[in-house]
């Protein structure tokens, strides 16, 4: 049986971050979907810089990754209920918390696990966050 893994996120300006936790992700399972975030989803910080389908396709140009797709516009349940993983993969520093996925999941019959994955320090002068990036840029180029 192919075990399937979801993982997500906003994924604007790729970096080594992402290529460490989506092949993570990858690792719990046999078959990786990736659900990039909508921009108008994206709530919590300020929104990307890339449009949703250019995030969309430089994720599914990634090794680890078998299908990326836009998320919902109002339900972040609805593409799980679709898809009906065996893994949820949320990433080390993802706000959303695992005991309330958890029980959405539960009141929506979808028998899935929720898993942790770790974060990858830098390694000497690399910047492994959108953020960074984006003030380097800002700092730099000014
Ligand atoms: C289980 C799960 C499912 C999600 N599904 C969607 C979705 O359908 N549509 C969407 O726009 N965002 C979806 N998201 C993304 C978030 O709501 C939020 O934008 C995202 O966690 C941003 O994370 P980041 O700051 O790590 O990029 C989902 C997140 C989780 C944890
Ligand atoms: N250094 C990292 N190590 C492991 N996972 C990471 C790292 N950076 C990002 N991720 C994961 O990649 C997914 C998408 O992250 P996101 O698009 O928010 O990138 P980000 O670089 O953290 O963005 P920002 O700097 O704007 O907060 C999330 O699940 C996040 O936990």
């Amino acid at each position: 049986m192919t075990r399937t893994v979801i993982a997500q996120g906003t994924f604007d300006i790729i970096h080594p971050g992402h290529v460490h936790y989506l092949e993570e992700a990858a690792e719990m399972g046999d078959r990786l979907y990736v659900i990039v975030s909508r921009t108008t989803n994206v709530d919590h910080k300020e929104a990307p810089i890339c449009p949703a389908t250019q995030r969309r396709d430089v994720v599914a140009a990634l090794e680890a990754v078998d299908e990326a797709l836009l998320g919902h516009q109002e339900d972040i349940f609805a593409p799980i209920e679709e898809i009906d993983p065996d893994v949820i993969a949320l990433g080390h520093d993802q706000y959303h918390d695992e005991s309330a996925i958890a029980s959405e999941l539960e009141r929506r019959g979808i028998d899935c696990a929720v898993e942790r994955a770790s974060g990858r320090e830098p390694r000497d002068d690399e910047l492994l966050s959108t953020r960074l990036i984006i003030d380097r840029v800002l700092d730099r180029r000014r």
